[in-house]
């Protein structure tokens, strides 16, 4: 089960000054909740939107299509992912909760030369496998990334470089599908209607995470069921209720939205949810054309570390964030702790497990924070395995798209980054940029 605990957002548990009314509220939004949902639902089987990831979760053979490709290839010890964003977050965060480190992944998604150098001088590259992940095929570093990768194996093995390269990308767009066809490489593509950020459960993730021996059909299921509490009335609908809660809180002056699971192993989940966020709603115009310039600021943090870090600023620093917080019901295995003599200062913790412990201070948190006035609301999941995380990401990926939809925005570009890209192409020397490098001259930027 995914539940969610809204008592502290309640006018009840923190007051009306900065708690909701919550059930006012949705009577009052069910009319644009609806409309969100069915605008989301009725088209996402058109093959011109961008709304593919919503049936990625029931297509099953590309995950049997991953795990055959593992199987046939038992040689690989080490998976070298090179991909930057949507093509890679995702994987590193499901990769990091639930990879059982048989074969160990590693994740390229900067282009800073030591760690790339250090990371060579250690691999095998017999027993290295290198999957390049674009959506696009063009991205710099993970071209970069691909021109390093690609001549270090076939430095090391010759013509047998291609059995150790995997190409992940658009069907038809971008360099890497034509190399892909003329060297013969394996190739999976990701679906033309699933944007990078929305891509997890596509082959994106899914070719590493079947190295890293992630359950693929746990983690499908469990965004099935996700998209089945999606499809629910506004009442049971938690996508609906969570991009509510998000979009007044934005509105009443919390431009700043934090996610906080207390869970190492989920620790690299808020960096996948910054990205969804960020670049999902973080808009200069709306949908019909006016400037808006909104979306709320994400933020990643961990629990229990971050109470040492950052929960000073959220209980007495300005009131300008709701956080989230990320709970797990049940432990996959538990620690005892064990009485000390000479440390009776202690007892309080003798005896006890560590996992209580770790729910007791994910609950203090929430509520020190609600005694502070600072709106705070708590996702639960049963357990973690592939089932639940599933079913999480699928849920945030929901409730970005419904805040999307309340904001008023397309959630599914990224124009923002695009001058940036160019600009880089400019300052490398590409062909087409002349103009754009004058102006950088001119500008004083080089
Ligand atoms: O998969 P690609 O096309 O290489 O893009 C990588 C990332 O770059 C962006 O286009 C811009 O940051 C993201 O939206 C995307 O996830």
């Amino acid at each position: 089960m995914l539940t969610v605990d809204f008592a502290n957002v309640t006018e009840a548990r923190i007051g009306p000054d900065q708690g909701l009314d919550l059930e006012r509220e949705l009577r009052a939004h069910t009319p644009p909740l609806e409309q969100a949902l069915e605008a989301l639902w009725a088209r996402h089987r058109d093959p011109d939107m961008p709304l593919g990831w919503i049936a990625v979760p029931e297509d099953t053979e590309t995950a049997r299509a991953a795990l055959r490709y593992r199987e046939a290839n038992p040689w690989v010890t080490d998976v070298v992912v090179l991909g930057i964003g949507g093509s890679a977050l995702g994987a590193q965060a499901v990769h990091a909760a639930l990879g059982d480190r048989r074969v160990a992944l590693h994740f390229v998604d900067n282009v800073e030369p030591e760690p790339v150098l250090h990371l060579l001088g250690s691999l095998n590259p017999r027993t290295t496998l290198v999957n390049v992940i674009s959506k696009s095929g063009t991205t710099a570093e993970t071209m970069a990334a691909f021109l390093v990768f690609r001549k270090w194996l076939e430095d090391a093995l010759g013509a047998e470089w291609r059995r150790h390269v995997a190409v992940t990308t658009d069907p038809k767009k971008g360099v890497l599908r034509p190399y892909a066809a003329r060297h013969g490489l394996t190739a999976f593509s990701i679906p033309p209607t699933v944007g990078g950020r929305f891509s997890v459960l596509t082959p994106v993730g899914l070719v590493p995470l079947a190295f890293a021996g992630v359950d693929l059909e746990g983690l499908l299921a469990g965004a099935r069921k996700a998209n089945e509490t999606a499809a629910a009335p506004v009442a049971e609908n938690l996508p609906a209720q969570t991009a509510l809660v998000q979009y007044l809180y934005y509105r009443r002056g919390k431009p700043i939205s934090v996610l906080m699971p207390y869970s190492t192993r989920m620790r690299l989940v808020p960096d996948w949810f910054v990205q969804l966020h960020a670049e999902s709603l973080g808009k200069a115009e709306s949908k019909t054309g006016s400037r808006v310039h909104v979306g709320p600021t994400p933020l990643k943090a961990v629990g229990t570390t971050d109470q040492h870090a950052q929960v000073q600023l959220y209980r007495e620093g300005p009131f300008d964030k709701l956080v989230v917080f990320v709970r797990l019901e049940r432990p996959t295995t538990d620690l005892e702790l064990p009485a000390v003599e000479g440390l009776e200062a202690l007892d309080y913790l003798f005896g006890k497990r560590l996992f209580e412990l770790l729910t007791a201070e994910a609950k203090a948190t929430a509520h020190a924070l609600a005694k502070a006035r600072r709106p705070n609301y708590t996702i639960q999941l049963e357990q973690l395995d592939a089932y639940h995380l599933g079913w999480l990401l699928q849920h945030l990926m929901w409730q970005t798209a419904i805040l999307g939809e309340l904001l008023g925005v397309n959630a599914f570009d990224q124009p923002g980054v695009e001058l940036g890209k160019q600009y880089t192409y400019a300052l490398m020397g590409r062909a087409g940029f002349e103009a754009l490098a004058e102006e950088l001259k001119a500008e004083g930027v080089v």
